[in-house]
């Protein structure tokens, strides 16, 4: 009969189980400080033994040796003991590579060189699809609801999708049938949506989910076809447990151990370089394939090097790091090189596409700097983000854009008390499902920004009766003026200096004739946003970025 280990303070779900006979397991602890958990008999769940240590400073992981069901926690001096056999070939760090980096059969040359590079490292590597796949695949499901089964064939993108993936096999000197049993299936699946004249988003998901499964395969297949030993692995096979928001999922907890002892036994027992689907989980419910929103291998990557209590993540993609804005606004946007984790998450939150909005949150827990690089341009340092870094000369750090932002003005009618006002809009945003972004408040009136993210995984029609029925609940209560095709513009710095970042960024915006319809500093001390209309908001970023990257800037005192 299997023991089981239950964490402790953590949500669903919680219990990992291990066989009787001694056996070891690697736990990681989501609290910096202090690992608890508690041995429960299998049988009734009655608990065996509560336990609780301290973590000690340095290391990240705890090893727990399981006795016919009796848990004995192995003192630091024993887990060194035991494991410094071990620590010279453990997994180093993770690597993921983003759809440009792995775009083609010769990037993929140069990534698996780019690897090779660093003889010190062991690394657990994440892919993305390669090049615009994910983008294609979901146009062809959308052609297929309509095209009618027996033209599923002609799908251009479907075709695009076949004849990049064979190509790529074909130059790097692997068999095509290591992608053409996925192939095969893509084009039945397909086949399903066209007859069903269906695409749900569960669909999306398992249709998207094919790119990373042959970006993955093939790029295994190459590195043991140059003699370097890998192993590809789907993220959804080893343990990368979602909530079942398709299109849109969270990692669970559970996911940290069971991948850990996965790619932690693989490599003890024969090692191999893992090569890891990102972006790809499965539903604890449903046991279907989720994903973690667009971009979200960055995620895939940081969960396991939190999971693996890895020394580093890098996260390559094909700019020279986090940049001082978006380069597609501003083209000598500058490399931003150093970070804090509270930085880099609130640039992401606000619509800076390079990092996913979730992925600092395990590098974060688990203490673990990223380095965001450029495959295309290896030498440059790239950015370092770590949990402190020296603020004493920063002023601005980055500024980011956030388009087709939807704002509301809220007016209390005073039907309801003054304290009852805000307490009753937020309910209605929670009832309805939706999530609040930017908010500036009075006692009696409050300005706020929809989450557009959370809107935008729904379908147009179906977001615009939602608004209508925001508004209708709201106007029960309040004067409601809806306002659309806004951005939010937010300067991402050391808010000690908020004065002479507001007095700078206000020169900029009054000499470029711009009027701030909302202003509001978050509790994170990282972030001022600025709500402007949709139509001014690139060249307001381009002038900000002007006056606080491009000249000097009064010396700083301490
Ligand atoms: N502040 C920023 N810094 C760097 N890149 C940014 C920024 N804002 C937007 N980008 C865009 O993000 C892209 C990199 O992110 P992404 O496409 O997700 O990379 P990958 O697919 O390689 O993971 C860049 O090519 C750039 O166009
Ligand atoms: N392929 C997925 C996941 C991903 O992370 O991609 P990239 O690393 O290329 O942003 C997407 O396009 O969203």
């Amino acid at each position: 009969m299997a023991a089981s280990l239950r964490f402790s303070g953590l949500k669903t779900p919680p219990t990992y189980s291990f066989p009787k006979q001694t056996t070891s397991l690697q736990c990681h602890s989501a609290s910096p400080t202090l690992l608890s958990f508690a041995a429960f008999r299998p049988s009734n769940s009655s608990i065996l033994r509560n336990i609780s240590l301290r973590r000690c400073c340095e290391s990240r992981v705890f090893r727990v040796c399981c006795q016919g069901g009796n848990v004995d926690v192995i003192q630091r001096n024993e887990f060194e003991a035991a494991s410094s056999g071990e620590a010279e070939n453990q997994l180093t760090c993770v690597m993921k590579f983003g759809g440009s980096s792995v775009a083609s059969a010769e990037r993929m040359r140069e990534v698996a060189d780019l690897i090779l590079s660093f003889p010190n490292e062991r690394p657990v590597i994440v892919l993305s699809a390669m090049g615009k796949t994910t983008n294609k695949l979901l146009l062809a499901g959308e052609k297929a609801v309509s095209c009618g089964v027996t033209n599923v064939d002609a799908i251009e993108e479907l075709n695009f999708i076949k004849d990049l993936h064979h190509r790529t096999a074909d130059e790097l000197g692997v068999e095509r049938s290591i992608v053409d049993g996925h192939l095969e299936v893509l084009e039945q699946l397909l086949k399903g949506i066209a007859m069903m004249k269906e695409l749900t988003l569960r669909t999306k998901d398992y249709l998207v989910s094919f790119g990373e499964c042959m970006s993955t395969r093939i790029f295994a297949a190459y590195l043991n076809k140059i003699g370097v030993k890998a192993r590809q692995y789907d993220a959804f096979e080893i343990g990368f447990i979602t909530t079942d928001d398709f299109t849109n999922a969270d990692i669970l907890e559970a996911t940290y151990p069971a991948v850990a002892k996965r790619l932690n036994d693989d490599w003890i027992s024969d090692p191999a370089i893992p090569i890891v689907t990102g972006f790809l989980g499965k539903g604890w419910r449903s046991s279907a394939i989720t994903t973690l929103g667009r971009g979200g291998s960055d995620l895939t990557a940081t969960t396991i090097g939190k999971a693996l209590g890895l020394r580093e993540i890098q996260v390559w993609k094909d700019v020279d790091g986090v940049l001082t804005c978006d380069p597609n606004i501003y083209q000598h946007a500058e490399p931003v090189p150093y970070l804090t984790f509270e930085e880099a998450a609130e640039l992401a939150y606000f619509g800076a596409q390079v990092l996913h909005p979730q992925s600092m949150r395990p590098a974060r827990e688990g203490d673990i700097p990223v380095r965001v690089k450029n495959s295309y341009n290896p030498n440059a340092p790239g950015t370092l983000i770590t949990r402190n870094r020296d603020m004493s000369k920063a002023v601005l750090t980055s500024i980011v854009l956030k388009r087709n932002v939807t704002m509301l003005d809220i007016v209390s009618t005073r039907m309801l008390g003054q304290f009852g006002f805000l307490a009753k809009v937020f309910s209605i945003f929670e009832d309805l499902g939706i999530s609040v972004d930017v908010v500036a408040t009075s006692e009696v009136s409050t300005s706020l920004t929809l989450d557009p993210s959370k809107l935008w995984s729904r379908e147009l029609i179906q977001q615009a009766s939602e608004l209508d029925h925001v508004v209708e609940e709201l106007e029960k209560i309040a004067v409601v003026n809806l306002l659309q095709h806004r951005s939010i513009i937010s300067l991402i710095g050391n808010v000690q200096r908020s004065s002479l970042i507001l007095e700078k960024a206000f020169h900029v915006l009054r000499t470029n004739g711009v009027n701030v319809q909302m202003i509001s500093q978050g509790a994170s001390k990282v972030n001022i946003s600025l709500i402007v209309h949709d139509t001014e908001a690139e060249q307001c970023v381009r002038a900000l970025h002007s006056t606080f990257f491009e000249s000097d800037l009064p010396e700083l005192d301490q």
